[in-house]
């Protein structure tokens, strides 16, 4: 039904008019001669004067955030939304939930046009998401979903002007850096392996347990290692700063089962970086070796295992694919991809290699500044026994201590076996009585082939 202005006023006059009525019948007035009578175009220029004039004596600034730049979402508004969730539980009226498959825990955002209030250094801001629904066939599918984006979002960031140069230069950067913090911690990590020339599109999570809490090695060492990761992860500035790719390389030696793939676990675990696992045996060739590198993400780690055996890489001088037993990938190839001009396009990778036999290794591998850090895994001491006693039977003490001490001293057995002697048995002192029997036995095999050499000398 529609009304124009003569008839409103009529009908009005032909009853005994009350002064709510004739309130509400001047507001529409009002509104039939703003709707009618003035033009469209003369109405939206007066909006957007008064628009202008009351933002340009508002002492407040408001920076529009869009979730999108062209086709690609906007990094400023995916922090807002990470930083934003630990703020939302506690100040906005309405929140959304939601968990995705790779996240460790639920994640809270403002609920469509809520408001946030937040605290920084004194200066109070707000934040708002703003949610316009707009015909689904008018804009663009962001996503290879059939389903178009049918809404539009982006945060409004409203603070007292005399701030803005705190806010950008400060506030947007803090944001920015707690939201990284945020999906690190969030994020399950991943280990990526490759498959005919590519990483394999879905990495699996990685659900290895090892830490450096359960790692048995020589605590010495141990230290050694996570204070060299601690000093490697924070030394953006100092890579920076002398012109050099912000990365590290281990070499981790020592014979089997001595825990150079646990240590790997208990890096990835300590520094919550991804895995690659490269196989080498299947790149293709020295070209897709540099793009399988290049297609790393930043805060990773890179592992060759076994890099004695996987392809010839032992000398440099003989670099050619007919000498590489057919394999395309040369040491070259591969020193170039891990630290040629190429490495510098990413940041915070570790290199990890292993090998049982780093005397097979060709020396420009193991230079400094490619293998930054040479670590030898070796032998279970005492010390790494009592680790293993701990995450298999939880003891610190037992009265056949001193007895595996003495022992230990005088054979050489690997962390592996020793793990596989205390899983045998569920009571601790019989898993130690079996594991005395095998060291003692070890000892024997070990006297009798020293006797047999002694026999052959005379
Ligand atoms: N230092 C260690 N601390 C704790 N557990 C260990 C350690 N070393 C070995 N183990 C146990 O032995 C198993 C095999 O060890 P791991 O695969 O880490 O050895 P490795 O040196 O990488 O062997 P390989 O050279 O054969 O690949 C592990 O799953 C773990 O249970």
């Amino acid at each position: 039904m529609k009304f124009d202005a003569k008839s409103l006023v009529s009908t009005m006059a032909k009853f005994d008019t009350k002064p709510f009525v004739s309130a509400m019948a001047s507001i529409m007035v009002m509104r039939t001669i703003k709707n009618e009578l003035i033009p469209h175009e003369l109405l939206s220029f007066f909006q957007c004067g008064v628009d202008h004039l009351s933002r340009r004596f508002s002492p407040q600034f408001t920076v529009v955030i869009e979730e999108f730049q062209g086709m690609a979402r906007n990094q400023v508004f995916e922090a807002a939304e990470a930083y934003l969730g630990t703020k939302a539980t506690v100040s906005a009226e309405r929140v959304t939930v939601s968990k995705a498959d790779d996240h460790k825990d639920l994640s809270f955002n403002m609920d469509r046009n809520e408001e946030v209030s937040d605290d920084f250094e004194g200066v109070s801001v707000k934040w708002k998401l703003i949610c316009i629904q707009v015909d689904s066939s008018r804009i663009r599918h962001y996503d290879n979903d059939s389903s178009a984006v049918a809404e539009i979002r982006s945060y409004e960031l409203t603070f007292h002007k005399k701030h803005k140069n705190k806010i950008f230069n400060s506030y947007l950067p803090y944001v920015m850096e707690i939201a990284r913090q945020i999906k690190q911690g969030n994020m399950a990590i991943k280990i990526h392996s490759n498959e005919y020339g590519y990483w394999n599109r879905e990495p699996v999570k990685f659900n290895h347990p090892m830490s450096f809490d359960t790692l048995a090695v020589d605590e010495k060492l141990q230290r050694e290692i996570v204070n060299d990761l601690d000093k490697f992860v924070k030394a953006k500035e100092f890579y920076r700063r002398t012109g050099k790719a912000w990365k590290r390389g281990y070499l981790l030696y020592g014979p089997p089962g001595t825990g150079k793939s646990s240590l790997i676990a208990a890096m990835a675990n300590y520094l919550h970086y991804d895995i690659y696992d490269l196989d080498l045996a299947v790149v293709g060739d020295n070209r897709n070796l540099k793009d399988l590198i290049l297609g790393m993400s930043s805060r990773s780690i890179l592992v060759i295992e076994d890099i004695d055996c996987t392809i010839k890489l032992q000398n440099r001088e003989e670099d050619t694919e007919a000498s590489n037993n057919g394999h395309k990938v040369t040491l070259s190839g591969l020193l170039n991809a891990t630290d040629g001009l190429w490495s510098c396009c990413a940041e915070e990778h570790i290199i990890v290699f292993t090998t049982n036999h780093k005397e097979r290794l060709d020396p420009a591998l193991l230079r400094p500044g490619r293998m930054d850090k040479q670590i030898h895994l070796s032998y279970c001491n005492f010390s790494a026994f009592k680790q293993l006693a701990m995450n298999y039977l939880c003891i610190t003490q037992h009265e056949l201590y001193e007895k595996i001490e003495q022992l230990l001293g005088q054979v050489e057995v690997t962390p592996a076996e020793i793990a596989e002697e205390l899983t045998k048995d569920v009571d601790a002192t019989e898993c130690l009585q079996d594991l005395i029997k095998f060291l003692q036995e070890k000892k024997m095999i070990k006297e009798e082939v020293k006797n047999e050499g002694n026999v052959k000398e005379e």
